[in-house]
C-alpha cells in the first residue's frame, strides 16, 4: 500500500542544540535504511520548509503508523497522511 505523507517539523525554540543534532542524525540514519529496504520510496524537502513529502511503501495502516511513531522526530512533526492508489490515466506501470 502506497502513502504520500507530509511531515513538518517543528523543534522547540529553546531545544538544546546539540540535542537536535543528534534527533536530526538518527532521523537520517532510520531514514536511509527504511529507504534501502523499500520502504520509504521517495523524500522530497518542501522549498522554504523545514517539510518533506515522502512516499511509504507499506503492507498496512497499521505498519505505517508504526514506522512514523519509531522516527525520533516523530514527537516534533505535524503528519498528514494520503492513502494512494493508481491513477487510471497513469501510463506508468511500476507506480514509479
Ligand atoms: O528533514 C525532514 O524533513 C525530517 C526527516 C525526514 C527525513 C529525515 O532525515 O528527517
Amino acid at each position: 500500500m502506497l502513502f504520500h505523507v507530509k511531515m513538518t517539523v517543528k523543534l522547540p525554540v529553546d531545544m538544546d542544540p546539540a540535542k537536535a543534532a543528534r534527533l536530526k542524525a538518527d532521523e537520517k540514519e532510520l531514514a536511509q535504511g527504511l529507504m534501502r529496504e523499500g520502504t520509504w520510496r521517495h523524500l522530497w524537502r518542501i522549498a522554504g520548509q523545514y517539510a518533506n513529502y515522502s512516499v511509504f511503501d507499506v503492507p498496512s495502516v497499521q505498519a505505517l503508523h508504526d514506522t512514523l511513531m519509531r522516527l525520533p522526530l516523530f514527537p516534533y512533526m505535524e503528519i498528514d497522511v494520503n492513502p494512494l492508489c493508481r491513477h487510471p490515466s497513469s501510463i506508468r506501470d511500476d507506480d514509479s
